[in-house]
């Protein structure tokens, strides 16, 4: 199924489309005029303001006029109207004028993110749209059917307000071939969309007050197993079935001596805990979310081989730092550290020797500065440690204490044992003003020592303050 959407550059045709869909869709909804005059469903509003938020070119006065103009023929020919057309027919073009002004996405087209917003924002749109359009049509109306105001005004509003609710998520969330979407990701996950018919059924069989509540947790169901869009049509033909079923008397929500012998109590109190459950599903499924977060979060801040910070991590730890105030004007050494001739134990006895030695040379490293230092796998075979107040003296006494304890225990690899050493530039400086800007002159100042380090022969460290250590 694909939708043949509206044209930028055909206005003609857009207009043309726009009357046929209106007038079809009045059509439909005076056909569905029940008892008398109010029909059961007035479709149209809900489904143009969709129109137009999801093609906010749409929104010009030209077409609203077309819109107009479809309801007022529709009505002259097959209601019968003559004035009162014109003016009824207000209400529904400001319902859909107010509705589309508050969910028209403003920045830019219309995004998934822009959606999600625009969902969230139609509870408040539809409800003052109804109000709205409900008083206008009731002052057209009460002209028109003599009937009690405020039960006309509540009738309407009622009606207008459920079934934006009930079409727009829908409308706003459709994507453009849901038939093949569905199809392909969702066909297997027939669950929740049994659960939903079980809870119709279930409801019509045991009817009474509580029942109208009783898809609530199948409904919950779907909208974690299936797409937004999904969700939001079957809770739309959830909405519509209850809806038919009560006014055809099928589930009958003043509870009936036919149906299953449960009291009105009965009823309320399971009505009451599929409410209380949906809460709780949500409640669950959020926490499942905010645990997969924390381990997305886990993954960008650390390596995931050496099981240290990565550099997007570290940076993300001195934000934090900065931000509670705890690096302002302290003493910070940097190391950076890199493997020797790695490429040759890569070459010599694999890549997957190279990662255990990758490994091992992080434990190393953090065994060794314990918990007072942050360390980092800068890239590649490179790492990076950052130790606060610590004097130049302490700083290399701990540089050389790495390099020391990398060197003298031998690496056990398949196929033999490997001495591995480590070349280090250290530099360190106070973190005054910008913490980062700082942070970063330390690094390119310990990484120019890193290279004279390994240009004097590897396997020892210089410092800024004091040129190279013995080897
Ligand atoms: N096994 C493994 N190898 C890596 C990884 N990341 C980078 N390397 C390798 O590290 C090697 C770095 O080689 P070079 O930059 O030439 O450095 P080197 O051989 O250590 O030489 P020097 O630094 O000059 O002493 C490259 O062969 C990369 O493929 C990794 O995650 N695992």
């Amino acid at each position: 199924m694909q939708f043949s959407l509206p044209d930028k550059n055909h206005p003609l045709k857009n207009a043309f489309r726009l009357f046929l869909f209106t007038a079809l869709f009045c059509f439909v909804g005076s056909h569905l005029r029940q008892p008398a005059e109010l029909s059961l469903f007035w479709p149209v509003n809900a489904l143009l303001t969709g129109i137009f938020v999801r093609f906010p070119w749409l929104h010009r006065l030209r077409y609203y006029l077309v819109c107009y103009g479809a309801m007022v023929f529709n009505d002259t020919l097959f209601s019968g109207w003559a004035l009162s057309a014109f003016t009824i027919n207000g209400a529904n073009v400001l319902f859909i004028l107010v509705a589309v002004f508050m969910l028209i996405p403003r920045n830019g087209p219309f995004n998934a993110s822009g959606r999600v917003k625009s969902a969230l924002g139609i509870f408040p749109a539809c409800l003052l749209a109804s109000v709205l359009c409900a008083s206008w049509g009731t002052l057209a109306q009460g002209l028109l059917f003599r009937e009690g105001m405020l039960r006309a005004w509540s009738d309407w509003l009622s009606e207008q307000f459920s079934t934006g609710v009930l079409l727009l998520p829908f409308m706003l969330t459709l994507p453009r071939r849901p038939g093949r979407l569905f199809l392909r990701r969702h066909w297997q996950k027939g669950g929740p969309v049994l659960a939903l018919l079980g809870a119709i059924g279930a409801a019509v069989t045991i009817g009474g007050g509580g029942s109208l509540s009783f898809p609530v947790p199948a409904l919950i169901w779907c909208a974690i197993s299936y797409p937004l869009w999904l969700t939001s049509g079957l809770t739309l033909l959830t909405g519509i079935t209850e809806i038919v079923l009560v006014v055809h008397g099928v589930m009958n929500i003043q509870g009936d001596d036919s149906l299953l012998a449960l009291s009105h109590l009965s009823s309320a109190r399971l009505g009451v805990a599929t409410v209380a459950i949906g809460p709780l599903i949500a409640a669950v499924s959020m926490d499942a979310i905010r645990q997969l977060n924390r381990q997305l979060a886990q993954r960008a801040s650390h390596d995931f081989l050496t099981r240290q910070l990565s550099r997007f991590g570290l940076y993300d730890r001195l934000q934090q730092l900065d931000q509670n105030g705890e690096l302002h004007a302290r003493q910070a050494g940097v190391l950076l550290i890199d493997i020797d001739y790695f490429k040759a134990i890569n070459d010599n006895y694999g890549h997957d020797a190279g990662d255990l030695v990758l490994q091992e040379v992080a434990q190393r490293m953090q065994q060794t500065v314990g918990e007072a230092g942050l360390v980092c796998r800068f890239g590649g075979e490179e790492f990076l440690v950052l130790l606060l107040d610590r004097s130049d003296a302490q700083l290399l006494a701990q540089a050389e204490a790495i390099r020391q304890r990398i060197m003298q225990e031998k690496f056990k690899l398949r196929g033999g044992a490997a001495t591995v050493t480590v070349s280090i530039g250290a530099a360190s400086g106070r973190l005054n003003g910008d913490s980062s800007e700082a942070f970063n002159r330390l690094i390119s100042a310990a990484d120019k020592q890193l290279f004279i380090s390994k240009r004097n022969g590897r396997n020892q460290t210089t410092s800024a303050s004091q040129t190279r250590l013995p080897v």
